[in-house]
């Protein structure tokens, strides 16, 4: 795939980074549906990039718009869904928002490739493993007959699948869970992508598989500089994987920052209750704590903190003002949406910092 240097691009939050060294920049991205009741905010807003061979999270519970935000970046997104057209999500210098279908099918695969949670909805079952992945090889790699066959065995072995040799000729339901998700990687891998999203790719499996899954996410990102989009709801995947996290909540991002201050100094009270949620975290014979309640549906324009209903430190504001994300902590990309903070502030003073400026707020 071409790529063209676009000096000109430069993105509107530019730090240290330069835009050549991201793999991929979401910039205020807004998904909404239109059904016949309400409109659902499912994406509200959100910004966040990843580095080239950088693995970035994307955790929150279920509802909190994670998938949502994944199939939008690869032009799932279909009626009644539309993203607003001031989104931008670039990818080697484009706004792919922008893209027509036929275009995003060229960077469907070989750009931008996606593993499920479910393997099976990848897999199609009335062909074989090898053939499926030939099949990718022949539409991204041009590579057919006897060298795709040996390509797909080596990449069923680039995958821990042992005796590939045999196992290209089988069907995916020959394939337990954890080997079927393997496969399905290998199917990704097929197209050399530069981006793998990766949404909740263990989940259905146990426990001991799914560490080796990840285990093998993290080598394939290492051996070929993969830059991964990994979403689940699962704190404890997050800690293994993630080089920064994005924590989700109702379509809104409410807390972002490289993973060891996010779990060393975590800042949102959101953020404090999924870690809260950790079973490792626990002394043994305490009881889990989980929060209480359910994530909203967000049907309307933000105008307070979404999460206010739930929160353990909310006051009256939190009703009132939606917070905008502030900087936190000692690290200087670590950011959080709450009204508690600058930390530096009076509560009135930080309200104020988040108060709209026709509101006769500071900003
Ligand atoms: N096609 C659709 N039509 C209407 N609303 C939708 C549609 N798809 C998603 N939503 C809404 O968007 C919001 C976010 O959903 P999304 O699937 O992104 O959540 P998620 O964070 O991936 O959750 P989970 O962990 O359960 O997968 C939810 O409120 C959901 O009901
Ligand atoms: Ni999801």
């Amino acid at each position: 795939m071409s790529r063209h240097a676009r000096d000109d691009n430069v993105p509107l939050n530019a730090d240290a980074t330069s835009s050549r060294d991201l793999a991929l920049e979401v910039e205020n991205l807004r998904t909404v549906f239109h059904t016949e009741h309400e409109q659902i905010h499912a994406v509200d807003g959100i910004s966040f990039n990843i580095r080239r061979g950088e693995t970035v999270g994307l955790v929150g519970e279920s509802g909190s718009g994670k998938s949502v935000t994944a199939r939008s970046i690869l032009g799932l997104i279909e009626s009644p869904g539309e993203i607003d057209p001031a989104s931008a999500i670039r990818f080697e210098g484009d706004n792919i928002t922008e893209y027509t279908e036929s275009e995003y099918e060229s960077i469907r695969g070989d750009g931008i490739a996606m593993v499920f949670q479910d393997p099976l909805s990848t897999l199609n079952p009335v062909y074989t493993v090898g053939n499926q992945i030939k099949e990718a090889l022949s539409l991204h790699q041009d590579l057919r007959g006897t060298a795709a066959t040996e390509r797909a065995i080596e990449l069923l072995e680039e995958v821990g699948i042992p005796d590939a040799a045999r196992r290209v000729t089988e069907y995916p339901h020959q394939f337990s869970g954890g080997m079927r998700q393997r496969a399905v990687i290998a199917m990704a891998l097929a197209c050399a992508p530069e981006v793998l999203i990766c949404d909740e790719p263990t989940t259905a499996l146990d426990v001991t598989i799914q560490a080796q899954i990840i285990d093998l996410l993290m080598d394939i990102q290492a051996e070929r500089d993969l830059s991964i989009l990994f979403i689940t709801h699962d704190m404890g995947v997050i800690a293994e994987v993630a080089d920064r996290v994005n924590v989700m909540y109702a379509g809104e991002i409410v807390e972002s920052a490289p993973v060891e201050p996010l779990f060393a100094e975590p800042k949102h009270p959101y953020t404090r209750g999924l870690l809260r949620s950790i079973p490792s975290t626990q002394t043994s014979g305490d009881r889990l704590e989980t929060i209480k309640g359910e994530v909203p549906t967000p049907n309307e324009p933000a105008s307070s903190c979404r999460f206010a209903p739930r929160c353990p430190k909310s006051f009256e504001e939190c009703s009132e003002v939606a917070p905008i994300p502030t900087a936190v902590g000692d690290d200087p990309d670590h950011d959080a949406a709450c009204l508690l903070y600058p930390e530096s502030m009076t509560t009135d003073e930080a309200v104020a910092h988040h108060r709209p400026a026709d509101d006769g707020g500071e900003q």
